[in-house]
């Protein structure tokens, strides 16, 4: 999916200054990122109401629709996709030290990659759930 996105983040920077007339993309770069977030929120609304009607064909199309809104807004905030993945990775790295406690008793993640095995076995220390120590 990264791939994906990325394809459409060059495309939507490729197509901000085509003409507004006959560019979607351009159009809403000239109108602006308030116009952006507009049409951002409007999708993701459409998804919800979507998804609660069991529509999963309309999630589909929504959720596509969506993620486009949200790569003209990265582009128009100067974000990039590889940022966004970078935080998820950071994360991901640090499932281990919950910044609140999980309502429920953890669940280790089941050891599926080199990075998941890497990690230190997650143990819960007076009421606070931190990387056990070597
Ligand atoms: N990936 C998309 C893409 N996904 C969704 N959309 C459009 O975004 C709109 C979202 O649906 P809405 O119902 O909110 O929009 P609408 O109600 O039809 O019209 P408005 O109310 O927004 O005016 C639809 O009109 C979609 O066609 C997209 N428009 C463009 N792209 C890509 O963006 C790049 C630049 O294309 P242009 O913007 O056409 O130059 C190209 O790679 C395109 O494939």
């Amino acid at each position: 999916m990264s791939d994906s996105l990325e394809r459409l983040y060059l495309a939507v920077l490729a197509a901000r200054d085509l003409d507004p007339a006959t560019s979607r993309t351009a159009r809403l770069f000239q109108r602006g990122p308030a116009k952006m977030a507009k049409k951002l929120a409007e999708e993701a609304i459409e998804v919800v109401i979507d998804a609660v009607h069991g529509d999963s064909e309309a999630v589909i199309r929504e959720s596509a629709d969506l993620l486009y809104n949200l790569t003209v807004l990265w582009a128009s905030a100067g974000v990039r996709p590889e940022d966004v993945w970078r935080e998820m990775a950071r994360r991901e790295d640090m499932l281990g030290i919950a910044e609140k406690l999980p309502k429920s008793p953890m669940k280790l993640p089941k050891v599926t990659s080199p990075r998941v095995a890497a990690r230190r076995p997650i143990v819960a220390l007076e009421g606070r759930t931190a990387r056990k120590r070597h």
